[in-house]
Parts: C-alpha cells; structure tokens; sequence
C-alpha cells in the first residue's frame, strides 16, 4: 500500500490521489487523526476533513481551510504538506503537542472539489464552484463570496458570469452549507483560518466593510508576530491588514462569516507569490511556501492556545 513516505509533497497532485494519500494519512497515525465526511460537492464527490484529535468531546478547535478557490493550487498543496506535519511532529514537537492534549484541529484539504477537478480536466484558471445558474449558460458561484455575511453587498458580483458571483443566496452552495453546517453543531471553534493563493498577506475581517473590527489591534498584532515568523525562514514578506484595508472590499467572505458567528481568531492567508507567477507557482515552491507557511501558522495556533 502506498505509504505517505514515498508522496511527494513538492507536487501538484489530483483529486484521487489526494484522497487516496489522506486514506494512508490516517492509517499511519490511527491515535491522531480521522477523515470525516461532512456531506457532498454539487457533482456529488465527497468533502472530507481531517480531524486531528487526541481524544474528548467538542474540545476547543482550529479550523484550516484550503482550496476553495480551485485554481490557487499552491494552497490545496500547503494543506496536505501541513496535515502530514502535524501527523509527524506530534509527539516531538512541544507546543503542538502540548495543543493537542486539549485543542483538536479540523482541516479541509479540498474546500472546492468539484473546481479542483475541473482544473485538471478543462480549465486551469477555474475558480468557482461548478454548480448551474438558471437562467444563464455561465457556471459556478464564488464560494468565497457566499458566505452570510454582508451577503449581495458591494465587493461581489450578481453576474452568473462573473468570477465574484455571489450566487442566489447565501449559503446556496453547498460546499459553503456543509462547512457551515458542521462548525455551527460542533459550537466551539476558537480560531477560523481560511487558505488562498496569491499575494503574500495575512488577512483578518472584515472584507464587506472597511470598518474596524472591535478585536482589531489584537488580531493585528497577532497577525504581524505570525507574519515575522514566517518571514524568518526565506525572508518571504507579507503584509498583515484588514481584507478591505490590503486587498479590496468583499462581501460574503468566509472569515467574515466566522468572525461573526464569534470565532474570534478569524484569518486568511494569501500565499506566494507576489504575481511573477501568481496562480500558475511552479511546483519547486511548494515545500518551501509550506514550511515558511508552517512557522506563522504554528504562531497563530499557539496564541489560540494560549488565549
Ligand atoms: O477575492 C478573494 O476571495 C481573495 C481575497 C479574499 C480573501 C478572504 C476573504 C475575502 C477576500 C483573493 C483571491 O485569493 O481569491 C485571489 N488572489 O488574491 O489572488
Ligand atoms: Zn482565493
């Protein structure tokens, strides 16, 4: 049976064999992780997380997500570096194990099946879901833009056609509802971190409005010693700012949605590069993006811990 050894992290992979590699993920660390399913893709291909936990019920959790944008493939590919570090470095690594003796962490490698696929098959630039719009040949929904937050606002568009189409409703993907349905039942996420490619920022909310979220020093503070972590492995810099603030208004976001919801440590990362590439980052990046990655993320977790 293939053995996580022998993947090799410093490539972009398919659908299938993501899925088939986190099989051997969990087979290897049986004490540490198991793969939920929490519902179906518009074409029917199962969402599957990874749930890290060393027991409990309900513990204080992290959620990771990456991939919801299909085309950001460096971020699909920084999830599954940053799954097998967790399952390897438990156990030797002080802080996260010493996280999860009371905290789980909840990972979904691919938040936008369906568009994953369609990358491979049709179209590399894909960034939607692929769901039907009635009434118009064009497909897919935003589904960072679907989210109930500042829903239909300024900063996404109603055009079926357009790449920021925010959908008929919040919530009407239901790649988007099956998130939203388990961190609603499971109540007790402290920290909502959403993954995306490219530019270089940590972003915390909002997206649909330019005003200050009352945790604002505190995130930000937060966010620039994750950031200067990061930085310390390549010297890879980011910037760190409200999503209005740094990249441009967006409603219906995901970390916008979480932050309300009360997950107070709600962050998006952009990763690499800073467009020499953009979506298309050559393959020899991707260890290199998630272990830099891997410093800021273990900052942002220790300081949920800690708080
Ligand atoms: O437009 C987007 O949804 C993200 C920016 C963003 C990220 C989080 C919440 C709201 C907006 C930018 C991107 O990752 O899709 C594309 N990019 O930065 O290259
Ligand atoms: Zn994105």
């Amino acid at each position: 049976e293939r053995s996580t050894r022998s993947f090799n992290f410093g490539a972009y992979h398919p659908l299938e064999t993501i899925y088939s590699w986190m099989d051997t993920l969990v087979a290897q660390h049986p004490n540490l992780v198991t793969k939920v399913e929490i519902g179906k893709s518009y074409e029917n291909r199962p969402m599957y997380v990874l749930k890290f936990s060393t027991g409990g019920n309900k513990r204080p959790a992290i959620w990771i997500d990456t991939g919801i944008h299909s085309r950001e493939w460096v971020s699909q590919a920084t999830g599954v570096w940053t799954a097998n570090k967790i399952a390897t470095d438990y156990g030797t690594d002080a802080s996260l194990t010493s996280l999860l003796k009371n905290m789980d962490i909840y990972m979904l490698l691919l938040a936008n099946p369906d568009g994953y696929a369609y990358t491979h098959s049709d179209n590399r630039m894909w960034r939607k879901t692929r769901s039907r719009n009635s009434g118009s040949m064009c497909r897919g929904v935003d589904p960072n833009r679907n989210w109930d937050a500042g829903f239909g606002g300024p900063g996404a568009s109603k055009n079926p056609c357009s790449d920021s189409y925010h959908g008929p409703a919040a919530h009407s993907e239901i790649e988007v509802k099956n998130v939203v349905n388990l961190i609603r039942s499971h109540g007790n996420f402290k920290s909502f971190i959403s993954v995306h490619a490219y530019s270089q920022l940590l972003m915390y909310p909002y997206g649909y409005t330019c005003r200050d979220v009352p945790d604002q020093p505190e995130l930000d503070s937060v966010g620039r010693a994750a950031m200067e972590k990061l930085t310390s492995l390549y010297g890879t810099r980011y910037k760190v700012g409200s999503i209005c603030k740094i990249i441009y208004q967006a409603s219906g976001g995901s970390i916008d949605w979480s932050y309300n919801l009360g997950i107070k440590y709600s962050y998006a990362f952009e990763l690499r590069d800073t467009g020499r590439y953009g979506f298309i980052l050559p393959a020899n990046q991707i260890i290199p993006t998630a272990s830099e990655t891997w410093l800021g993320l273990k900052h942002l977790m220790e300081y949920v811990h800690d708080h």
